[in-house]
C-alpha cells in the first residue's frame, strides 16, 4: 500500500471515531502516524536528485512573495498589475503553467513576487503541480493566498488544509513547548501551566508512536496535541499569510464588507470597470492595492536601516535591508551586511531611529534596530573621529528622523 493510501485509511478511521475521553488517546495516535507518514512524503523519492522541473526561480530582492490559489481566481492578472512583467491570463483554470517572477518596487526597496499555477485540492499529495507549487511557496517569506470573493467561503479552508498537510503554519507562531531528546532518563515531563488539552499519558503516548523513551518536555502554553506534533517533528515553516480577495467588483458590497473584516484580509479588484465600486468604497486608489501593498509590506517585517557617513546626511535612497526572520535585525547584522570583516573593526555605532532612546545612542553590536534607523559605525582606530563626530552628530541628527519622531514618539 502506498503512503497516501495508508493516510486515507487512517484519516477514515479517525472520522469513524467518536470524540471523547475513552477514545482521546487512541486519536492522539493516529494523528501522529498520519504525520509521520506526511514526512515521509515530503522526502524526494529514493535516486533522484530533489529537483523540479523548471519551478525553481533565482531569488532575488529583499524579499520573496508567492501567490498561491485556486485556478483562474486572479493571480496572474494580479502579477502583471503590481510588477509591470507580463504574466499570460484568461478565462480559462491552469493558464499559468509554471513559475513566474515579477518586481515590486517599494519604499525603497525591492520585493520579488512569483505567479504560480492554480493548486486544487489534493495538491499536497500530488494533484496537479501542487507539491512543486507549495515547495515555492516554502520557499517565500511570505504568502499572498488570492481567493475569489465571489466564491465559497470554504475555499480558504482548502488551501489551508493543503498547506498544512506538507507543514506549513500560515499565522500562526510556533507552540510554547519545549522538547529535548536525551540518551538515558526517561521521560520528564513539566507544564508551567494547567493543560486542558492534552495530559501525561497522552504525551508519552505521541512519543511512544515515534519510539522516544528518554526526554525533556516543557510545557509553557495549554497546547494541543497537533502541536506537540509540530514540535516532535520539528520540520514546521512558520510563515504569515495575508488573504487576498480579488474580483470584488461581481459581488454586492454587503459582502465586500464582510470580507474585509477578516483578520489579515485585503479586498482587491484587478479589474478596470470597478470604478464605481471604489467610489462607494471611498478608497484612494480604484482598485485597493496600496491596502494591499501596505499590508504585504507590514507582514514581510522588512527593516529598512540608513547609513550616515559622519559629518554627511544619510543615503535616505539606498537602505540596507534586514529581517528579524532572514539573518536578524541587530548592529551586527547590519554590519555583516555591509562588509563580513566590519564587525571586527566598530567600536560602536550611533543610532537615530525609534530604536533609539535618545539621539543619537551608543549602541553595540548586540542593539536591535527598527525599521527607518539611521547609524553612523564608529571604528576602532577611528580615534579622533569618534569625539568630534560624536559631538558633531548632536547638531546634525537627520531631517528625516525628527519628522517621523514627530508622528511617532521614540519609545522609551
Ligand atoms: N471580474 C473580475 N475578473 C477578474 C479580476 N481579476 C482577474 N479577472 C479575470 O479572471 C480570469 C482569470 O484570471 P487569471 O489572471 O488568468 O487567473 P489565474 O489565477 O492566474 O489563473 P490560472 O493561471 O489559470 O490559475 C481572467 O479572465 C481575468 O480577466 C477581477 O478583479 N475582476
Ligand atoms: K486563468
Ligand atoms: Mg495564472
Amino acid at each position: 500500500m502506498g503512503i497516501i493510501e495508508r493516510i486515507k485509511e487512517i484519516e477514515a478511521e479517525m472520522a469513524r471515531t467518536q470524540k471523547n475521553k475513552a477514545t482521546e488517546y487512541h486519536l492522539g495516535q493516529l494523528k501522529a502516524k498520519i504525520a509521520k507518514l506526511r514526512t515521509q512524503l515530503l522526502e524526494p523519492p529514493k535516486g533522484s536528485s530533489g529537483g523540479g522541473d523548471g519551478f525553481e526561480v533565482t531569488k532575488f530582492g529583499h524579499g520573496r512573495v508567492a501567490l498561491i490559489g485556486f485556478p483562474s481566481v486572479g493571480k496572474s492578472t494580479l502579477l502583471t498589475m503590481l510588477t509591470g512583467t507580463h504574466s499570460e491570463a484568461a478565462s480559462y483554470e491552469f493558464t499559468t503553467l509554471t513559475c513566474i517572477p515579477g518586481i515590486i518596487h517599494y519604499n525603497d526597496t525591492k520585493i520579488q513576487l512569483l505567479d504560480l499555477p492554480g493548486i486544487i485540492e489534493g495538491a499536497s499529495e500530488g494533484k496537479g503541480r501542487g507539491r512543486q507549487v507549495i515547495a515555492v511557496a516554502k520557499s517565500s517569506d511570505i504568502v499572498l493566498m488570492v481567493l475569489d470573493a465571489s466564491k465559497s467561503e470554504g475555499h480558504r479552508q482548502i488551501l489551508t488544509k493543503e498547506l498544512e498537510a506538507v507543514g506549513l503554519r500560515l499565522n500562526k507562531r510556533p507552540p510554547q513547548i519545549y522538547f529535548k531528546k536525551k540518551k538515558t532518563g526517561g521521560i520528564s515531563f513539566n507544564s508551567t501551566l494547567t493543560l486542558t488539552h492534552v495530559d501525561e499519558k497522552l504525551c508519552y503516548q505521541i512519543l511512544h508512536e515515534y519510539k522516544i523513551h528518554n526526554a525533556e518536555l516543557l510545557f509553557r502554553e495549554d497546547a494541543t496535541v497537533d502541536d506537540l506534533i509540530d514540535v516532535i517533528e520539528g520540520n514546521r515553516k512558520y510563515m504569515k499569510c495575508v488573504y487576498v480577495y480579488n474580483k470584488i467588483d461581481v459581488i454586492g458590497i454587503d459582502d465586500v464588507d464582510k470580507l474585509a473584516r477578516q483578520p489579515n484580509s485585503v479586498v482587491i479588484s484587478c479589474n478596470l470597470k470597478a470604478r464605481t465600486l471604489t467610489l462607494i468604497l471611498h478608497v484612494a486608489q480604484q482598485l485597493n492595492f496600496d491596502r494591499l501593498l501596505a499590508k504585504m509590506w507590514e507582514e514581510m517585517g522588512l527593516v529598512r536601516v540608513y547609513t550616515k557617513p559622519q559629518g554627511q546626511q544619510p543615503d535616505f535612497g539606498d537602505p540596507v535591508v534586514l529581517s528579524s526572520d532572514r539573518g536578524g535585525c541587530s548592529v551586527g547584522d547590519f554590519c555583516n551586511h555591509i562588509h563580513r570583516s566590519l564587525m571586527k573593526e566598530v567600536k560602536y555605532v550611533l543610532v537615530w531611529g525609534t530604536s533609539a532612546r535618545h539621539y543619537p545612542q551608543h549602541c553595540g553590536l548586540g542593539h536591535v534596530l527598527n525599521d527607518e534607523d539611521v547609524v553612523q559605525i564608529v571604528k576602532k582606530k577611528d580615534k579622533e573621529g569618534e569625539g568630534r563626530g560624536r559631538f558633531k552628530s548632536h547638531s546634525t541628527a537627520p531631517a528625516r528622523i525628527s519628522d517621523r519622531e514627530k508622528k511617532a514618539p521614540l519609545k522609551q
